[in-house]
């Protein structure tokens, strides 16, 4: 377990940064082609990090074709297993060795406070990385049940050039997310981070490197969407595209394959999640506490947020005081300071979006009971509105930012009616003490992910992903994850007797 470095000793490390901020492209660092920059600031202080390199169209063409040739030349899908697993696990060594300096790099390009960033982003990409590189020389392939005549092998084999298109709530854990079973499966890949938060990517396609992998097998183009995301998604050469972000975009994607060359797109969307508390619910002090750290954590800017609070009536009150409780624990301030539990909100942009919806809140007959603060252009304390509708807009849009809505029901089917009544379907919680609802509602939520008396996403041995509007294609993490990076391919070997014997 990671200790905690002092508020001032996190102020000393981000002092001495000096980040790589161009593309990455074959193995080393690169201007964009066009000379051009765009800043990356600190959302916590608005000073410029960085003059990131503004990649576009040809900077693509440039990562592309370095990833195809290396993936075409077998530099690295042809290595031992057991020679991947140990490059994969040395770049996990590395991380360790880097991991304050990543953590306060990662802190600073978003928002995220330290302490996420070191108990649970630095150590979360070395578990993801270095699980889906012990996968390398554990994992078989198959043969089909053909009978005496033939044999039938069912074989993976890695996909090609993916592109993976991350977000800005999680830089590191989603880069983990992507590379960790793309690399392990053979393939070469070019990422391109959230322009608001590329640094920690950079650093790590850098340790990949002195790790032990080849050249041209991890890129990274930084800049905007549509400069860089676009390009990736429409390019010919790009056999897959691997996207987190939000619904929108990733339906872009979908159209960008349609019109080139059918690449494979997996999308991991947005969500606005359910989190149920049933009458029979126990120990309710314990179902606040995950309440809140549903709705709170990484100040809301989490796909899989639990966002709707749906709670029978009979409980509501003895409930909300409690979660009024816990929320006053969560600190909100300096992401650097490891006393805070929020940081910063991505950028100004989106801080105008979350407070929009703080003001429509307060202007409709929802019942605002706890924060609605919005400091600075930066920091939005935990916000609590009661009283609101199913059908309303704080209801039923992904507002990404630290706000609670509360439905209240008087049944479990209303309940359940509730929890489905949305266009997403990531995950849901449901906290009750009898199993057979808990097991009834598990079954009836439209969901990828349905915890019971917790909150959580799985872990790594568990896929993650959603049903409806909040994914396609795929599933991150677990083998599953290690399946979308690969092929299938079946080979077929006559054996019958008037077959040719040139195999004898
Ligand atoms: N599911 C999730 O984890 C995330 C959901 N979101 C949701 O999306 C909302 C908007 O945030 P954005 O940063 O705008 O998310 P976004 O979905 O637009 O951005 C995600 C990635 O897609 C890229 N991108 C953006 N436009 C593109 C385009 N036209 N073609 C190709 N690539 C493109 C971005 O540069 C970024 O790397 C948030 O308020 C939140 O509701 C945002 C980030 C993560
Ligand atoms: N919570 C992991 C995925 C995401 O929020 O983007």
């Amino acid at each position: 377990m990671c200790e905690l470095l002092s508020h001032d000793e996190y102020n000393r490390i981000a002092a001495q940064l000096a980040p790589k901020s161009m593309c990455f492209i074959d193995g080393e660092f690169r201007p964009s082609l066009s000379g051009k920059t765009i800043p990356t600031t600190n959302p916590a202080t608005g000073q410029i990090i960085a003059q990131l390199a503004a990649g576009n169209a040809a900077d693509v063409d440039l990562a592309v074709s370095a990833a195809k040739i290396a993936f075409n030349d077998q530099r690295w899908c042809s290595l031992h297993p057991n020679e991947r697993k140990h490059v994969l696990i040395n770049l996990c060594h590395l991380v360790e060795t880097h991991k304050h300096e990543l953590a306060v790099l990662e802190s600073m390009d978003s928002g995220k406070p330290i302490r996420d960033c070191e108990l649970i982003d630095i150590p979360e990409f070395i578990h993801v990385v270095k699980w889906h590189a012990e996968l390398i020389d554990k994992i078989y392939d198959q043969s089909a049940p053909v009978g005496p005549n033939a044999v039938a092998m069912v074989v993976r084999e890695p996909i090609g050039v993916v592109a993976a298109v991350l977000p800005w709530n999680f830089p590191l854990l989603m880069l983990a997310w992507k590379i960790g079973p793309a690399l392990a499966a053979g393939c070469s890949m070019v990422i391109k981070p959230a322009a608001q938060t590329s640094l920690t990517a950079l650093r790590i396609a850098e340790l990949a490197l002195e790790a032990g992998l080849p050249r041209g097998i991890l890129n990274i183009v930084t800049g905007t969407g549509v400069e860089v995301g676009e390009p990736l998604g429409r390019h010919k050469d790009v056999d897959m595209v691997t996207f987190t972000g939000s619904t929108a975009t990733g339906k872009r994607f979908l159209s960008y394959s349609a019109e080139s060359n059918l690449k494979k797109v997996v999308l991991e969307c947005g969500g606005k999640n359910p989190c149920i508390v049933l009458e029979d619910a126990e120990h309710l002090d314990k179902v606040a506490a995950f309440a809140v750290q549903a709705a709170f954590w990484n100040m809301g800017e989490n796909c899989s947020a639990g966002s709707r609070l749906i709670v029978h009536k009979s409980i509501k009150s003895k409930l909300l005081e409690r979660i009024k409780a816990h929320a006053c624990e969560w600190k909100t301030g300096d992401p650097l300071n490891p006393a805070n539990h929020l940081g910063a909100l991505i950028d100004k942009c989106h801080f105008a979006k979350v407070a929009n919806y703080i003001q429509l809140g307060k202007e409709s007959n929802a019942s605002l009971i706890f924060g609605g603060e919005c400091i600075d252009g930066a920091f939005i304390h935990p916000t609590i509105f009661d009283d609101v509708m199913p059908d309303d807009a704080l209801a039923q849009e992904e507002i990404f930012g630290p706000v609670l809505s509360i439905i209240t029901v008087s049944s479990f089917d209303e309940a359940i009616a509730v929890a489905n009544n949305s266009d997403y379907g990531l995950s849901a919680s449901v906290f009750t003490s009898h199993a057979k609802r808990a097991i009834r509602a598990a079954q009836s939520i439209k969901a990828g992910t349905v915890t019971v008396n917790c909150f959580g996403e799985g872990d790594i041995t568990t896929p993650f992903g959603g049903y409806k509007q909040s994914g396609f294609g795929g599933r991150d993490n677990s083998i599953h994850a290690h399946d979308q990076f690969t092929e299938l391919k079946t080979i077929w070997i006559d054996l019958s007797d008037d077959s040719d014997d040139s195999l004898d």
